[in-house]
């Protein structure tokens, strides 16, 4: 099995992972800026909080992997400089608002009301000082770390530590939210029953 010594993945996972709390109602997202930071308020427990590989996702500086979860779109509220917003990329499916002025991703929301996930965000617990939030549960878009510049001698290394951490790695979602695209896309076109 390769190494895992001195292998980070993100600053939430690197020194073990903190678990959800039961009963936890959400919290406020603040991104990096000193003066005047975006303020958005979470206002349930999320959920299918994972470690994400791929380029589109923020991470903080120096972290190889971002940190993303999933709540309604209804429990999520800008509350202060929603002026500092704006949209990183308006054709992508994941609409990721962004503070203009430090980068940092707000939340990401889906428009397509065809597209299996909509109705959900997708946020960085991170962001907010609250402890509590669901624990990450796995690791997706893994190999995509390649793409930001991640030499591939080092996957093997960067999976163990995954594993270690319990985070299972895959290459796209996690076999439940694979089903759940499918199941949707199934129904749709009618080779399941809706
Ligand atoms: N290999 C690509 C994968 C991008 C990708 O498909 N990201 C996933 C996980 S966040 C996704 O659902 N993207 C939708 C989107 O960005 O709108 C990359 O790293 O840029
Ligand atoms: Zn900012
Ligand atoms: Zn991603």
């Amino acid at each position: 099995m390769a190494g895992t010594d001195g292998v980070k993945i993100h600053p939430a996972v690197d020194e073990g992972i903190a678990p959800g709390r039961a009963g936890f109602q959400g919290g406020v997202l603040s991104c990096h800026c000193g003066i005047d930071p975006v303020k958005v308020r979470i206002t349930s427990q999320t959920s299918h909080n994972h470690i994400c590989g791929c380029t589109k996702c923020w991470r903080p500086a120096g972290a190889t992997f971002s940190l993303v979860a999933v709540v309604a779109r209804d429990c999520v509220e800008i509350i202060q400089n929603s002026d500092k917003l704006e949209i990183v990329d308006r054709n992508a499916a994941i609409q990721r608002h962004r503070c203009r002025d430090c980068g940092v991703h707000m939340f990401g929301r889906i428009e397509d009301k065809q597209h299996p996930f909509y109705g959900l965000d997708f946020v960085h617990t991170e962001l907010s000082s609250e402890r509590g939030w669901s624990a990450p549960e796995f690791a997706g878009f893994v190999s995509s770390v390649i793409e930001s510049g991640v030499d591939p001698s080092r996957m093997g290394g960067i999976r163990a530590r995954l594993r270690e951490l319990g985070l299972e790695p895959y290459d796209a979602l996690s076999p439940a939210l694979m089903d759940a695209i499918a199941t949707h896309v199934a129904k749709r076109t009618g080779a399941l029953p809706a």
